[in-house]
């Protein structure tokens, strides 16, 4: 089985904050993008989204040719994927709705075009369902913001064929992504599953009135998150072992895992806990816009990324290693 793998023409249906952190990547890498999202206004608030993000991207280096006026923003799913290489789904996470969607774009796109969907942890066995030529369809999960963050994890359905794996690492990596291959098609994927286990303490920590939502971002930037950047938890671990290594860390904090100090089933999404979550963050945001709090973001992401590189250089590993 042969796929389209060299891509010149990117199709993103859906422009919401992720389609349009897909469509800022694919412009910065110089290719032409064809996107299509209902919303009335949808057109509009891509191309700003794009402005906002524009600045980062200039940051990090752009490909050739690359330019803003390279989107064509289109009115039909088939006008939008029928002449593209790549398809990039990022429609709202709603298995009804991809389903139908799917079997949609598939019907127009060409046969050898790969096509990959951004959900966070639906089954691409199931909303694939009835898609037309269902071995090349694949889920790309990626990670906000998509125009910066390099991980993208790859799921393949029962349908899909080993080779559309290997073309889609070969098209993300060529978008300056960091493909990872998720073996198994499990919900949540690897990503989601572990950031949802965090999200659901804090959620907890939160209602139980243990700590603002504050002194909870506080109590993720200014430790894990900043080793985070550059290592996992496993090797971080290992370390925290001292010379004995992570066997010795197995046994001192293993037994902790029985305790618990954590509770496995989500709080119950009262009004309160809402209100005390939305109005924690807004504390937080205090004046600043959404947008000037994306700049912020994207220009610290840089500066991290760009910080992780050079060490890991002087170190003598490549960025992906
Ligand atoms: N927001 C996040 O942090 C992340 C989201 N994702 C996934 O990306 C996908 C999109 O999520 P977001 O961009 O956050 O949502 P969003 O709500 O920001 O955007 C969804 C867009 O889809 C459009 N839309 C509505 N009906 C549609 C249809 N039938 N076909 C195509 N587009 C349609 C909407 O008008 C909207 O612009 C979801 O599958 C989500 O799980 C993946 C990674 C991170
Ligand atoms: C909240 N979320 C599940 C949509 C998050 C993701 O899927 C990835 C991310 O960017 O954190």
């Amino acid at each position: 089985m042969s796929f389209i793998t060299e891509i010149k023409t990117f199709a993103a249906l859906g422009s919401g904050v992720i389609g349009s952190g897909w469509v800022a990547r694919a412009l910065a890498h110089g290719l032409d993008v064809i996107a299509w999202d209902p919303a009335p206004g949808a057109e509009q608030a891509l191309r700003k989204r794009i402005a906002n993000a524009w600045p980062a991207l200039e940051k990090q280096g752009l490909a050739p040719g690359a330019a803003q006026d390279r989107l064509r923003f289109v009115a039909t799913i088939e006008e939008c994927v029928r002449d593209a290489d790549f398809i990039q789904e990022s429609a709202p996470e709603r298995l009804d709705l991809k389903l139908d969607l799917h079997a949609k774009i598939s019907a127009a796109a060409k046969p050898n075009a790969i096509i990959g969907s951004s959900t966070s942890g639906l089954l691409p066995s199931e909303f694939y369902e009835s898609a037309t030529h269902p071995e090349r369809c694949v889920v790309g999960h990626p990670f906000n913001p998509v125009y910066l963050l390099p991980l993208v994890e790859i799921v393949g359905g029962q349908n899909t064929a080993p080779e559309a794996i290997e073309a889609a690492k070969t098209i993300y990596t060529a978008l300056g992504m960091r493909p990872l291959h998720v073996r198994k098609e499990v919900p949540g994927f690897i990503a989601d599953r572990l950031l949802e286990a965090l999200w659901r303490e804090a959620l907890h920590l939160v209602n139980d009135g243990v700590a603002s939502t504050g002194e909870i971002d506080d109590a993720i930037r200014f430790g894990a998150g900043l080793r985070w950047s550059f290592m996992g938890t496993f090797l971080t671990y290992t370390l925290a072992g001292g010379d004995a290594g992570m066997r010795h860390f197995m046994a001192q904090f293993g037994p902790a895992l029985k305790l618990p100090w954590t509770y496995l089933p989500a709080p119950e999404l009262t009004d309160k806990l809402i209100d005390d979550v939305v109005e924690g963050t807004a504390e937080q945001l205090g004046e600043r816009s959404i947008a000037a709090l994306e700049r912020y973001r994207d220009d610290t992401l840089l500066a991290v990324l760009d910080a992780v590189k050079n060490s890991k250089a002087r170190h003598g590993m490549a960025f992906g290693d």
